[in-house]
């Protein structure tokens, strides 16, 4: 098994810091790496319709599409997902109306600072991904995972990323003042929650591990989501070779979880960095999600599935947006390298670490506040 148990979430902090700190370092370095060998300059689309078969076989060949996506790019679509179209045009929509009918006053008593897990609305430039170094123009709407919002009721055990059960944290609007919020909002995340443990099924049988090898570990599964709100571009620019963009909307960055599902309207703006040097734009696929592979998923298979760089650039004059969900599994979990990952040849790089408080000490170097 690839958990070596639950234990006080303190213990191995030093670890999860120092490997906050590494990831930093790595980061930079893919930034100025422009020599490796390997490359891409596309991205994959896998119609997940034979995932679905009571067929082993058709799974399994799924499977392996994933298998050659992850330890390539990175990154890839999904289509033929089961979320029903209007059910992900809602939460688009319910991400507008929030930006634009609650009023300021509304968004800042649910300032993601009066917050001690990262939860609720957060202006443009309040976090940054990596060093602050130039203004992030997003703005965001952040909440976390809630047996309420879980289709299967989940296990009744949810923990914090610190560790703690402190009940419900995250801040949420008033229904009166954007009716249906939460109800859309909840419809999408039991969707794409559920959507996330068949991916971790078929992530499974793609690393040579039964297909059940994960179910224990996502009962109360660590799930932070965010409704993003790029503006316009005040000065278009198409990406370039050169690399000099004015208006980020988020830096480049790795994510930090297992792995990201994102929605995004039909507006381009995410782009993923291939080993080479090149930005390469993730134009939306119609009825397509983004799926990509976090740190913490490249360190547990021994960075054998690589968590790829990527940034979002609104190189147009019409705001974009879109939803992520960063899927963990329970945050208090430790885990080890997977079995199948490792040989004599290949012995593990990374020490063992807790899920959550990997997470929570990659997002506490993105805001500035030292309260996290
Ligand atoms: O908005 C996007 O397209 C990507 C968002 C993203 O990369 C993130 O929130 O980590
Ligand atoms: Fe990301």
């Amino acid at each position: 098994m690839a958990t070596v148990g639950k234990v006080p979430v303190s213990v191995g902090h030093e670890s999860s810091l120092s490997a906050a700190l590494e990831a930093q370092k790595y980061l930079q370095s893919r930034l100025t790496a422009t020599s490796e060998t390997t490359s891409f300059r596309s991205i994959p689309i896998i119609d997940l319709t034979k995932s679905f078969s009571s067929s082993l076989t058709d799974r399994q060949e799924v499977a392996r599409q994933i298998n050659e996506a992850c330890t390539t790019v990175g990154f890839f679509y999904i289509t033929a997902h089961g979320i029903p179209e209007e059910v992900c045009n809602n939460v688009l929509n319910l991400a507008h109306r929030f930006f634009h009918e609650l009023p300021q006053s509304s968004k800042e008593a649910i300032h993601m600072k009066h917050s001690n897990h990262f939860r609720g609305y957060e202006p443009a430039a309040f976090s940054s991904v990596n060093d602050f170094t130039s203004k992030e123009t997003k703005e965001a709407f952040n909440w976390g995972y809630e047996t309420g919002l879980d289709p299967t009721g989940g296990d009744g055990k949810y923990v914090e990323l610190d560790g703690t059960s402190e009940g419900a944290v995250n801040q949420w609007p008033q229904e009166s003042e954007l009716p249906g919020f939460y109800n859309g909002i909840s419809k999408y995340y039991g969707e794409v929650l559920q959507l996330s443990r068949h991916l971790f099924r078929l992530f499974a049988l793609s690393l040579a591990l039964p297909e059940d090898y994960f179910e224990t570990l996502m009962t109360h599964p660590g799930g932070i989501a965010r409704l993003i709100r790029y503006p316009p571009s005040i000065n278009p620019k198409p990406l370039s070779a050169l690399n000099e963009d004015e208006e980020i909307g988020l830096g480049a960055h790795t994510d930090y979880e297992c792995f990201t599902l994102l929605l995004q309207d039909s507006n381009p703006g995410l782009e993923i960095l291939s080993p080479d040097g090149h930005w390469i734009s993730a134009e939306p696929v119609n009825g397509g999600i983004v799926v990509n592979v976090g740190d913490f998923l490249m360190r547990w298979t021994n960075g054998v599935y690589k968590s790829t760089v990527h940034r979002v650039v609104n190189r147009t004059a019409k705001e974009r947006y879109s939803t992520p969900l960063f899927f963990s599994i329970n945050y208090d979990e430790i885990v080890e390298t997977l079995p199948s990952c490792l040989s004599k040849d290949n012995p593990s790089k990374f020490p063992p670490i807790t899920a959550g408080r990997y997470v929570l000490d990659r997002l506490a170097l993105t805001v500035k506040t030292g309260k996290y």
